[in-house]
């Protein structure tokens, strides 16, 4: 059975159209959801983890309808949701911030066992009676992703997860995300096309409101097959250049005939992707 079936799914907020007819399927393993600030990552984020309803489509999670109470309790009954700020209690323990989530999902039988399941998961076993802000940002992440985890959930969504990480802490966390993506449905948010050529099966790029891509990571990047080319000095009419670490120019857009073509990665079809307005932000 499919995950997750979105058909046409729209919302408005006043005047802003957050979503415009999204549609989309998801199925087990880790799919990364792309978009620049604004896309309306976090608002379809926020319908899948049932804690906004849509104003127009179809929408089945777990071959439940979230429009009404009862398909409502039976996502929230097997779903993960690790928004963009948990809202952490500063003064719990990592052990008593899980175990607080544990009682909100009423799990009665084995809730403390339950609780150090999950903080081992995330490899926070030394760690549980530590104090949240005595925690680094990569170690708190991980609190709330074992939260996230209690009751083995089939479908996991996690928002920006790996923002304001180092280099290392979002490497383990990355790892654990494989993990976790192994026999379940995984959606992650993120801005950081690393994410997803690291451990997405599948990706979805978003800009203002719509669905631009769904496919695998190397078909993004082919989005940008032929357009991708260096240069030892900046060229005229690329859509964005940046230069190199070896001091060479890296440029999207139409080539001039000469040009020097590369592989394009999954970045540079992100970049082909979203409008020129920001592709001339990235530049
Ligand atoms: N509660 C709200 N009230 C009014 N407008 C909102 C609300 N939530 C989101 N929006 C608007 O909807 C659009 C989509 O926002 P959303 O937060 O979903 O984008 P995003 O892709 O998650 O962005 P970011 O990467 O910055 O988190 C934006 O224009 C935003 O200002």
């Amino acid at each position: 059975m499919t995950t997750v079936q979105a058909e046409g799914l729209s919302l408005r907020f006043g005047r802003t159209t957050a979503l415009e007819g999204v549609s989309f399927a998801l199925d087990d393993g880790v799919t990364g959801l792309l978009g620049p600030n604004g896309a309306g990552k976090t608002t379809l984020l926020r319908i899948l983890a049932t804690a906004i309803p849509a104003d127009a489509g179809q929408l089945r999670i777990l071959g439940a309808d979230p429009r009404g109470a009862a398909g409502r309790l039976a996502v929230r009954r097997r779903l993960g949701y690790l928004p963009q700020n948990p809202g952490f209690h500063q003064h719990f323990t990592a052990f008593e911030f899980v175990d607080y989530i544990a009682i909100l999902k009423e799990i009665v039988d084995g809730r403390h066992d339950e609780v150090r399941r999950v903080l081992h998961a995330v490899g926070l076993d030394d760690h549980r009676g530590k104090k949240i802000k005595a925690l680094s940002g990569g170690m708190r992440q991980r609190v709330g992703l074992a939260a996230t985890l209690l009751d083995d959930p089939a479908l996991v969504i996690l928002d920006e997860p790996t923002v304001g990480l180092d280099p290392e802490q979002r490497l383990r966390f990355r790892e654990l995300i494989a993990h976790i993506g192994e026999g379940r449905t995984v959606l992650l948010s993120t801005h950081q096309t690393e994410d997803v050529s690291t451990v997405c099966q599948r990706v979805i790029v978003m800009n203002q409101g719509r669905i631009r891509f769904e496919g695998e990571p190397s078909a993004l990047a082919a989005v940008a097959m032929g357009r991708v080319w260096t240069s030892r000095a900046r060229a005229d009419g690329a859509l964005a250049a940046w230069r190199t670490g070896n001091g060479d120019y890296h440029n999207i857009g139409d080539p001039p005939p000469d040009a020097r073509l590369v592989d394009p990665s999954i970045e540079d079809g992100y970049l082909m992707l979203i409008d020129a307005a920001s592709l001339a932000g990235a530049a």
